[in-house]
């Protein structure tokens, strides 16, 4: 099947949320940001996105039955105080929509509307039917210091990802890694997307330009290798496994599955994602950038070499640690890892401290 009508949908619905977001961002004060239970930030823009993704995506394909895993839930929005927060929010929707010429005629916005195509997004996901998934804002620190981020969505199948689109409004046209390119600063917005065998492909989030193909690194020389992490505390892991693949280059801090879409244009070969003992990944932080990536020609996996399985709920089942890089540097990086890891836990034991993982402070 190769999901044309899915994926203009969702390339609609993904620029879109990203037109909302960047206005937000332009303008965002610290005192705008909330704050949600597990501690991470979440904004006007994350809500208003998931709101838009979900009105374009019903409006688009009317599906008899429409399955949204994301990640905001409208509990704070519903409570005595949030009225003004939820009008900022349904006014950002609004317009947005009414930017749209195909929305011209559509009929007015209620906050009750907006907190409802929000609640769409409560589904489980699973191993049958048709499920989407959606990162209406991922990487918010990232969003909130005015850096990377990314709108990120995914159809599921069967369990199966067949089809990503991915929004990175700040993110240079040119490699984000070889900052060569002068105009790299102005020219930024990338709009990624993959269906499932046909391949991976990039176009500017603005006008009118055709997508490029794009394809992971060629590179074997791993002196001369690239590796990507998230933007938080340094995890020593990842130094040591760096150390034994023989990078001599620093690791690129980047928020968001940005780091997906850089390396399946080749600006960087590895991305290496160790996190919390105790951290549950989410499908929506990985799906659109597992599919970009594996249709570049790169590889996915956790620390054993498997493959991510995406149809077991909204939570991944892996073993420790997602690993993104090229075929054929698979195996070394997989050697390496390895090695760490067993170093790691020795280190551990000698010195009988705990050997957490930790990638947030
Ligand atoms: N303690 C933790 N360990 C690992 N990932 C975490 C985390 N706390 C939050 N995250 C996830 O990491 C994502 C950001 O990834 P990155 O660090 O690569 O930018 C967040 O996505 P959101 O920003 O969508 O909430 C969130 O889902
Ligand atoms: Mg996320
Ligand atoms: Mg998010
Ligand atoms: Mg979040």
């Amino acid at each position: 099947m190769c999901y044309e009508k899915e994926l203009a949908a969702a390339k609609k619905a993904v620029s879109l949320a990203a037109r909302l977001s960047q206005g937000v961002q332009k303008t965002l004060l610290q005192s705008e940001v909330w704050t949600k239970s597990d501690r991470t930030p979440v904004t006007a823009a994350d809500f208003g996105s998931q709101a838009l993704v979900s009105i374009v995506l019903e409006r688009e394909l009317q599906p008899e039955t429409f399955s949204l895993v994301a990640e905001e839930e409208t509990g704070e929005l519903r409570k005595k105080g949030s009225e003004v927060f939820l009008e900022g929010i349904t006014k950002l929707v609004k317009d947005t929509l009414a930017s749209e010429e195909s929305y011209a005629d559509c009929p007015p916005l209620s906050t009750e509307d907006v907190l409802n195509a929000i609640d769409c997004g409560k589904s489980e996901g699973g191993c049958s039917g048709y499920h989407w998934v959606l990162d209406p804002i991922d990487g918010t620190r990232g969003f909130v210091r005015g850096e990377q981020y990314a709108v990120g969505l995914a159809l599921l199948v069967e369990g199966k990802v067949v089809l990503g689109v991915m929004a990175c409004p700040n993110l240079p046209l040119a490699s984000v890694v070889c900052e060569t390119d002068k105009s790299s600063k102005e020219n930024v917005g990338c709009l990624f997307f993959a269906t499932s065998g046909s391949g991976a492909y990039v176009q500017p989030l603005e006008g009118n330009s055709l997508p490029q193909k794009v394809g992971v690194s060629s590179n074997e020389n791993l002196e001369e290798a690239k590796f990507l992490e998230s933007y938080h505390k340094p995890i020593p892991l990842h130094s040591s496994i760096a150390k034994k693949l023989g990078i001599t280059a620093s690791p690129v801090r980047m928020d968001s599955q940005a780091k997906y879409a850089a390396v399946s244009r080749g600006d960087a070969e590895i991305y290496l994602r160790f996190t919390l003992s105790g951290h549950r990944e989410t499908i929506w932080d990985h799906a659109p950038g597992f599919i970009i990536t594996t249709e570049a020609g790169g590889v996915v996996c956790d620390a054993a070499g498997k493959s991510l399985d995406f149809s077991k709920g909204k939570y991944l089942a892996h073993k420790t640690g997602i690993i993104v890089t090229t075929k054929k540097l698979k195996p070394c990086v997989l050697k390496a890892v390895r090695e760490a890891m067993e170093e790691e836990k020795l280190i551990s034991e000698t010195h009988n401290r705990n050997c957490t993982l930790s990638v947030y402070v």
